[in-house]
C-alpha cells in the first residue's frame, strides 16, 4: 500500500475521546465504518481542520497540513480537501452550473498537480443534462452528485465524504452507488467516506477502517478487514466477505457466467457484463458449508478447495470458520456440533461449497 495519508489525533471533548493513529492508502476509497457515535465524525472533521484536536498530526502526500509539535495548523481554507455531506447544501439560488463554479476563482490560489476536468467529472457523475436546473428541481440523488461534482471541482488532493447517502431512500441510494463506484476506479485521489451502512462498505470500501469509542478497532484492506475473526463484524449474522472477480465466459445453454478471481473461478447466474469487466461479489458466511471430500454428487455448482486458517466462536451454538482459497479469504459459519464432528481445525485442507453469491456492481 502507498501511503498518501497519515493521520494522528487525540482530542477529549469530555465525555468522549477520539484517539486515532492511522496510516490510509493513496488512492481508492476508504471507509470509516462504526456505529453511531464512534466517532467517524469527528476524525473527518480534524482532517478537513474543521475541529482542534489537543493533539494533531496531518500529512497528506509529502505535504504537513498539521503538527501540534510544531504548531502547525493549515486553516480548511488552506487545505485542499473536497467535503460532502449528508445534506447536498446547494446554493438554492443558482442553478447547477453556477453552483459547480461557485468557488472556483480559489483555484488559481491554491492550485494542485491534481487535474481533474470539470467536464469528465459532470459525465462521471451522470449530470451533464442537468446544468440549467435549480435545485429545487432535482431529486435528491442528483443533488447529491451535483454536491460531490462541486467538491470535486475545486481539485482537491482529498475527498472526505459524510455519509452523503444517508439522506437517501434505497431507490436513491442504490442510483447513486454506481456513479460512487465509477468515480473510485477513475479518480487518482483518496476518498474518505464516512458510512454505517453495512451494504455501502461491501460496496464501495478498498480500505476498512473499524471505529468504535473514538478509537480504531481494526484497519486494512477490504478482505482483509472483513476476515479478520477478532472483530465483530465477522460474528454478525450478516457477516460477508467480497471477493474482485472479472468476467471470463458466458455460457447462454445454461444461464451462468463463469468469473475469476485471485483464487480460481466462480460460476454465477448469467451477468450482462461484458467479457472482462470487474466485479465485486460479496459471499455471505451463512451460505458457505464445509466438507472433508470433495462432494461426488452435489447441486452446488461452486466447490473450492480451501485451507482453514482459524476457527472462532460466534453466537451460542454457532462457529465461524475462516478459510483461504487460492489466497482468498472467505467466512464460514457453520454450527458448533459440525465443527466438533469434522474436528476442523486451522492448517487442514478442505472444500467450500458455496451456495449463493450476490453481485454488488
Ligand atoms: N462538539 C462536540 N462537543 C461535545 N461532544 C461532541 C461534539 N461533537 C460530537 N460529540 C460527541 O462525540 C461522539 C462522537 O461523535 P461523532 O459525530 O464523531 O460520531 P459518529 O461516529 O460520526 O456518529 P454518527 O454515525 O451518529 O454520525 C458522540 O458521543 C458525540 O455526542
Amino acid at each position: 500500500m502507498t501511503t498518501a495519508i497519515i493521520a494522528r489525533f487525540q482530542l477529549d471533548y469530555g465525555g468522549f475521546a477520539l484517539d486515532v493513529d492511522l496510516n490510509l492508502p493513496a488512492t481508492g476509497i476508504s471507509v470509516l465504518f462504526g456505529h453511531s457515535g464512534s466517532g467517524k465524525t469527528t476524525l473527518l472533521r480534524c482532517m478537513a481542520g474543521l475541529q482542534t484536536p489537543q493533539h494533531g498530526f496531518l500529512q497528506v502526500n509529502a505535504k504537513i497540513w498539521q503538527d501540534s509539535a510544531q504548531a502547525l495548523f493549515l486553516p480548511t481554507y488552506q487545505r485542499p480537501l473536497g467535503y460532502v455531506f449528508q445534506e447536498a447544501n446547494l446554493f438554492p439560488h443558482l442553478n447547477v452550473r453556477q453552483n459547480l463554479q461557485f468557488g472556483l476563482k480559489r483555484i488559481a490560489k491554491t492550485a494542485t498537480p491534481v487535474d481533474l476536468d470539470l467536464a469528465h467529472i459532470c459525465e462521471l457523475l451522470g449530470i451533464q443534462a442537468l446544468m440549467q436546473r435549480m435545485p429545487d428541481r432535482l431529486s435528491g440523488g442528483e443533488r447529491q452528485r451535483v454536491a460531490i461534482a462541486r467538491a470535486l471541482a475545486l481539485k482537491p488532493e482529498i475527498l472526505l465524504m459524510d455519509e452523503p447517502l444517508a439522506s437517501l431512500d434505497f431507490k436513491r441510494k442504490q442510483e447513486i452507488l454506481p456513479y460512487l463506484s465509477q468515480l473510485q476506479q477513475e479518480l487518482q485521489i483518496p476518498i474518505i467516506y464516512v458510512t454505517h451502512a453495512q451494504q455501502e462498505v461491501a460496496q464501495l470500501a478498498d480500505y476498512l477502517v473499524l471505529m468504535a469509542e473514538g478509537k480504531v478497532q481494526a484497519a486494512g484492506t477490504l478482505a482483509e478487514t472483513l476476515s479478520r475473526l477478532d472483530v465483530p463484524l465477522a460474528q454478525d449474522r450478516e457477516a460477508a466477505t467480497v471477493w474482485q472477480a472479472r468476467v471470463l465466459q458466458h455460457d447462454h445453454h445454461y444461464h451462468l457466467t463463469r468469473v475469476s478471481f485471485a483464487g480460481g473461478s466462480l460460476d454465477l447466474p448469467l451477468l450482462n457484463a461484458a467479457i472482462g469487466s470487474p466485479l465485486r461479489i460479496q459471499i455471505y458466511a451463512r451460505d458457505v458449508s464445509i466438507a472433508l471430500q470433495a462432494p461426488v454428487a452435489t447441486s452446488i455448482l461452486n466447490v473450492l478447495p480451501a485451507t482453514i486458517t482459524n476457527i472462532a466462536e460466534a453466537q451460542p451454538g454457532q462457529t465461524i470458520v475462516r478459510l483461504e482459497v487460492g489466497g482468498q479469504a472467505i467466512l464460514s459459519h457453520i454450527t458448533r456440533k459440525s465443527a466438533v464432528e469434522l474436528d476442523l481445525k486451522p492448517g487442514l485442507p478442505v472444500y467450500v461449497q458455496i451456495k449463493g453469491t450476490s453481485i454488488l456492481n
